[in-house]
């Protein structure tokens, strides 16, 4: 079998479909994207297909460390989510040609469900209580939102009793009945990330997500012992090379690749066993479409500490196009009560897109852009 022809579709709300086509009549879909540069990882998806056209399939690791080394420069955010999308289409393509689900493909399943999450209250974190009890009514038990809208260097007492606020509100709401994550989302300085954690310890969320950037990963360790809330990170790494170095410092309870951005199932399936390695547990990012979805829950389902599996519905950045929009069985991607998903039955990624929409919406994909957030003295503030 020989791959024939690669094509791109930007696609609402904010994501890139890749269509992988090979001569013996068989598709692959993948999905690169980093939300914001689409068109930049569509540049990076046509160069490399350059490694790619006329190829055999069925030799991923090959294709993978050919994308990955043969062009001297490695790695980042653009061209590891370029690999990515080629490496979930590969993927699909060998399962279906060996009418296998992925999943099978890696070795068979360590767990009959997956434990998914989802999203409330927006950029800046707002009406959760009413989310949570809109999400709670369908099955939902587990949430994550942002910690925090914009925060200074060293930010305000106000800023902070905010943060502390919601919080307590909705431990007071619910108690433990529910989960959730905090999402610093990279806004939160290495000062005040100490400022928080001690704030927030007293109500115990499940995680706290960025506590500070990824460039900033050497205070890991000592915000960590400063707090028993599990410290996640992963969303801005991008391959082994970068998860080894956070696994070997410490200080990182939950890593959290994007199937994505981190060189694809491929990449991700091997960061998980690393991280296994160090007792840490695997819980992809994914706040984008269904392909991305479809490849994290394979991943997650041949590893062990695989914990939970974010997912983007309903999520607030979903306008004009949502996960199931795109997919025809939509069945494969339901989510059973408490937010579980099921093993896929279909080969390949088991979703089976519907390209007449994909083509249909991609002829008038605006580019996606997150805000640009600036503080009161008009400097640039993390968004
Ligand atoms: O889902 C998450 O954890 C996020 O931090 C959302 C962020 O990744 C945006 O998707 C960037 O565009
Ligand atoms: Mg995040």
């Amino acid at each position: 079998m020989k791959i024939t022809r690669i094509t791109t579709y930007r696609v609402p709300p904010r994501w890139m479909f890749l269509k992988m086509e090979t001569d013996e009549g068989i598709v692959g879909w993948g999905e690169p994207v980093i939300e914001g540069r689409a068109r930049t990882v569509e540049a990076a998806v046509h160069e490399l297909s350059e490694y790619v056209i006329g190829k055999d399939p069925s030799r991923i690791n090959d294709l993978w460390q050919t994308m990955y080394r043969g062009g001297f420069y490695r790695g980042g955010a653009v061209f590891m989510s370029a690999i990515a999308g080629i490496d979930q289409a590969l993927w699909d393509i060998k399962g279906k040609a060996l009418g296998a689900p992925v999943f099978e493909l890696l070795g068979g399943r360590v767990r009959d469900r997956m434990k998914t999450y989802c999203w409330v209250g927006g950029d800046r974190p707002a009406d959760v209580i009413a989310q949570i009890r809109e999400r709670l009514a369908h099955g939902f038990d587990t949430f994550k939102m942002n910690g925090c809208e914009e925060m200074g260097m060293i930010g305000s007492s106000k800023a902070v009793d905010d943060a502390v606020a919601r919080v307590a509100e909705i431990r007071e709401a619910f108690g433990n009945t529910i989960e959730f994550g905090l999402d610093f989302h990279g806004r939160v300085s290495a000062p005040m990330a100490k400022v928080l954690v001690k704030e927030l310890e007293p109500f115990r969320p499940l995680f706290i997500e960025e506590p500070v950037l990824a460039e900033q990963a050497e205070y890991y360790p000592r915000i960590a012992a400063q707090t028993s809330i599990p410290l996640a990170a992963g969303e801005r790494m991008y391959s082994r090379f970068e998860f080894k170095h956070v696994l070997e410092r410490g200080g990182i309870a939950i890593v959290q690749p994007d199937l994505s951005h981190a060189g694809g199932i491929t990449e991700c399936v091997r960061i998980a066993a690393m991280a296994e390695a160090y007792d840490v547990a695997f819980a992809p990012h994914c706040p984008l479409g269904p392909i991305a979805l479809a490849s994290c829950l394979h991943a997650d389902f041949v590893s062990w500490n695989a914990t939970l599996q974010e997912q983007s519905m309903g999520i607030h950045y979903n306008r004009g196009g949502e996960v199931l929009d795109y997919v025809l069985n939509k069945e494969a991607l339901a989510l059973d009560d408490g937010g579980y998903a099921k093993p896929f039955t279909a080969p390949g990624l088991g979703i089976e897109v519907n390209e007449e929409l994909v083509i249909e919406r991609s002829r008038a994909a605006a580019d996606w852009r997150n805000p640009l957030w600036r503080h009161p003295d008009g400097s640039v503030a993390e968004w």
